[in-house]
């Protein structure tokens, strides 16, 4: 597993800003860290995807150079995760994409949820790389369901899991239910509370980008 700000660097100032009560307020300023955070966590996965060698004709010569054997696929969970997706495309530049439609359903007076899943389009992801991506998470429910309906798309050569913000209950499920995908993660937090928010977290990721739901 790799965890982006277990290291120095201006990642943390990204997530500090998201995290803070009172600057998470600027909408246009969330959504724009959680895709610089989405920026930084495509280059680091970047480094682990297999190259071929090329050469590039430039004015003067010929330059050796690595290119990306192939694209990967990015998938998406709607809808917090959006401004995270436009981060690892504005990597990925030429990735194929997938989306899916899935969030926590409560039943009035109940804390549990369930996940509810009620659409989905992919390509065809047999032996692709495929990155699967969401800026919370808590109980690792989200990611779990969708990554199995995923499969029925193909069987991927790779998978890597990306968030910004995990609790230690969510990674360490997802590591028992899904050990063969890689977790690429901002920060791991504390805990989860009654609710399974991600505790200090930064709240609804969902509604801070886009606005409360009903
Ligand atoms: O790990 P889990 O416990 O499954 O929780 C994480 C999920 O919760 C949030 O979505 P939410 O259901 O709030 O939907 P939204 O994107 O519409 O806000 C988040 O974006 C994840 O998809
Ligand atoms: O802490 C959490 C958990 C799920 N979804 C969020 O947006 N935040
Ligand atoms: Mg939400």
């Amino acid at each position: 597993m790799f965890v982006l700000t277990q290291q120095p660097s201006v990642a943390n100032h990204f997530l500090a800003e998201l995290r803070d009560v009172d600057v998470q307020q600027d909408r246009m300023k969330f959504r724009r860290n959680l895709e610089r955070m989405g920026e930084l966590l495509a280059y680091e996965i970047s480094k682990s995807l297999p190259y071929r060698q090329a050469q590039v004709t430039t004015p003067l010569g010929i330059a050796q150079t690595r290119l990306l054997r192939q694209a990967p696929v990015l998938a998406t969970i709607l809808r917090a995760s959006l401004p995270f997706h436009q981060g690892f495309l504005n990597i990925f530049d030429q990735a194929d994409n997938a989306f899916i439609g899935a969030y926590r359903g409560h039943h009035i007076g109940e804390e549990d949820f369930q996940v509810e899943m009620d659409y989905i389009t992919a390509p065809d992801l047999q032996d692709r790389t495929l990155i699967l991506m969401d800026p919370m998470l808590a109980t690792g429910r989200s990611i779990e369901k969708v990554y199995h309906a995923l499969l029925r798309f193909g069987i991927p050569a790779q998978t890597h899991i990306a968030a910004v913000i995990a609790s230690p209950e969510g990674v360490k499920y997802l590591q028992s239910r899904m050990p063969e995908c890689r977790l690429w993660i901002g920060a791991i937090d504390e805990k989860l509370d009654p609710h399974y928010y991600i505790v200090p977290g930064l709240g609804d990721a969902g509604d801070l980008s886009f606005g409360a739901k009903v």
